[in-house]
């Protein structure tokens, strides 16, 4: 039996940095930012759906897309935000699907599905547990703003695109405290894992 673990947070709460330490226990991810990525390269049909839809502004000179003028669109305007989830959600899930089951096929003791929007995709039918990675507020800001180079507004406009982090640690069935070092949070996923039998 494999287990299905969604998970989640909030941006630039962890995510990427818990999901890199799956790597330690063999287990696999399936990065949902990653394939949101890769369904809108240069002849996908989310690609063209896009510039139909936001026009070809914005593309960068290269014809790819220019995602961080995509993204000070869609962060400010909650209707453009849902004509590009329409766009691309329906492409991510469909290889999502594909790659989880390949690994349960394949009979993994587990695999991870990495998905920002879990909760607010209503996806948790696809997994057995959720898995959320939680920090305050002040703290994911700070990141947040030091990671990408926002100023505070934009920072706050993408936060505030998400469910808070603190009420989808309140829906999870287990919560990883990422206020504190990055060996704290490993030590807590290594829990985790034992408790749920799949190392
Ligand atoms: C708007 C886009 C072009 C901005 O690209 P950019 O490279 O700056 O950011 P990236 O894709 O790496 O996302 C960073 C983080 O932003 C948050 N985020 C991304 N998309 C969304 C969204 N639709 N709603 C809320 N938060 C989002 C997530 O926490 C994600 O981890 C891009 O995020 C996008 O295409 N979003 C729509 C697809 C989507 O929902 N992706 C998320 C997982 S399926
Ligand atoms: N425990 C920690 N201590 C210090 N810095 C951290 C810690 N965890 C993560 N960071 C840093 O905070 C930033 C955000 O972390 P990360 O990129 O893992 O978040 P994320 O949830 O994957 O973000 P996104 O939703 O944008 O994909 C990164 O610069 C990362 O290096």
């Amino acid at each position: 039996m494999t287990l299905v673990i969604g998970l989640t947070g909030s941006i630039a709460s962890g995510k990427s940095t818990v999901s890199l330490m799956f790597d330690d226990f063999q287990i696999p991810v399936i990065d949902a930012d990653k394939l949101a990525r890769e369904v809108v390269e240069p002849g996908e049909k989310a690609y063209f759906d896009i510039i139909n839809t936001f026009g070809e502004d914005i593309l960068r000179d290269d014809k790819t897309l220019d995602r961080k003028k995509l993204g000070s669109i869609v962060f400010q305007d909650k209707e453009k935000l849902q004509q590009l989830n329409n766009i691309v959600h329906p492409a991510v899930r469909e290889r999502m699907i594909q790659q989880r089951d390949a690994y349960i096929e394949q009979g993994v003791p587990a695999v991870v599905l990495d998905i920002p929007l879990l909760f607010e995709s209503k996806l948790t039918h696809y997994v057995d547990k959720t898995l959320v990675v939680y920090v305050d507020e002040d703290v994911q800001l700070k990141r947040l703003m030091e990671r990408d180079g926002f100023t505070e507004e934009e920072a706050k406009n993408r936060i505030n695109a998400q469910i808070p982090v603190k009420e989808k640690a309140n829906m999870a069935d287990a919560v990883i405290d990422n206020n504190g070092t990055k060996f704290a949070s490993f030590q807590q996923l290594e829990q985790i894992l034992r408790r749920w039998q799949v190392i």
